[in-house]
């Protein structure tokens, strides 16, 4: 007897991997039970995170940016919860869609839950990085706190189209165990949780972070993490291309590797790093317990 099958790559940016799913018409109906069997590392495929490739015009939340982008991201963390926008999975998403054919070198839109992203991928077929104009940063304000243990830090909240808060350490190890979420407080800072990063200094606009992902738990990398982590820095330091009309660069360095992040005096941010797939396969609808519509 055969059992429809669910077509499926894996990729990653900077080792934040993806199991991706190529479901153009929007049939695939991923609960987060599906989700999080696909994200486990030892029952499942393994990975931080789910990218579900759909038309814009095939899915309810990305309907009105059918015009402006064909393909909609609708990403979803390891634990199966949803999130607005994910840096690293946008850049993996593009390579999917060169890879596919669907799209060529060069630029493409890409809708999210957090609204359009631009995309350019750069020439070299396989291997060229891919940048993202990531939107603009919000910096909602406030006091915030980060404890791990019995340490405590000030901790700057970003909003990338998804939460963070970032916070300079003075060695990455005092980030301790990532894989429980550190405390955040005001929890009313984040009334949808957040993500968390630790950042060291590495050298002149070069600074290395760890990171606590929301739903996800310790990753190698997350690309909207490291544009907060780029916008805290460039604000301790001095530099605000808001102010200043002189736009900023930084290398953002995480376990996984390395970001090439600017800010522009008009506060949209702008990422650059690598977009890989690695392999492709199926698997039995039935093994996921999922509705096929
Ligand atoms: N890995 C991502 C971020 C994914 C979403 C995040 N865990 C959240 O819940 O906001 C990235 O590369 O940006």
């Amino acid at each position: 007897m055969s059992t429809a099958q669910i077509a499926f790559l894996k990729g990653h940016g900077t080792e934040n991997d993806f199991v991706i799913i190529p479901d153009h018409d929007g049939l695939v109906e991923l609960s987060p039970a599906a989700v999080a069997r696909l994200c486990d590392r030892r029952a499942g495929l393994g990975a931080d995170g789910v990218l579900r490739v759909v038309r814009s015009a095939a899915h309810p939340e990305a309907r009105a940016m059918a015009d402006e982008a064909e393909w909609f991201m609708d990403y979803r963390n390891s634990d199966g919860t949803v999130a607005e926008m994910c840096g690293n999975g946008v850049r993996v998403f593009a390579r999917y869609l060169q890879r596919a054919g669907l799209t060529g070198a060069g630029d493409l839109a890409v809708a999210t839950r957090a609204g359009v992203r631009r995309v350019h991928i750069a020439k070299e077929s396989a291997g060229g990085d891919v940048t993202v104009s990531m939107g603009k940063v919000l910096l909602p304000g406030g006091d915030v706190t980060v404890t791990v243990g019995d340490r405590s830090w000030p901790a700057h909240n970003v909003n990338m189209g998804n939460p963070h808060a970032v916070l300079f350490v003075d060695d990455l190890a005092d980030a301790g165990n990532l894989y429980t979420a550190p405390l955040v407080t005001p929890a009313a800072a984040y009334p949808e949780g957040t993500n968390v990063e630790f950042v060291v200094d590495r050298g002149p606009r070069h600074v290395a972070m760890r990171v606590h992902e929301r739903g996800s738990g310790e990753t190698r990398s997350c690309g909207t993490g490291a544009c907060a982590v780029m916008v805290a820095t460039a604000r301790r330091d001095g530099a605000d291309p808001a102010l200043t009309g002189v736009p900023v660069s930084y290398t953002v360095d995480v376990p996984g590797g390395r970001l090439v992040i600017g800010e522009s005096p008009d506060g949209s941010v702008e990422m650059t790093g690598p977009a890989v797939i690695v392999a492709e396969g199926a698997f039995d609808a039935s093994w996921l317990g999922t509705a096929l519509g």
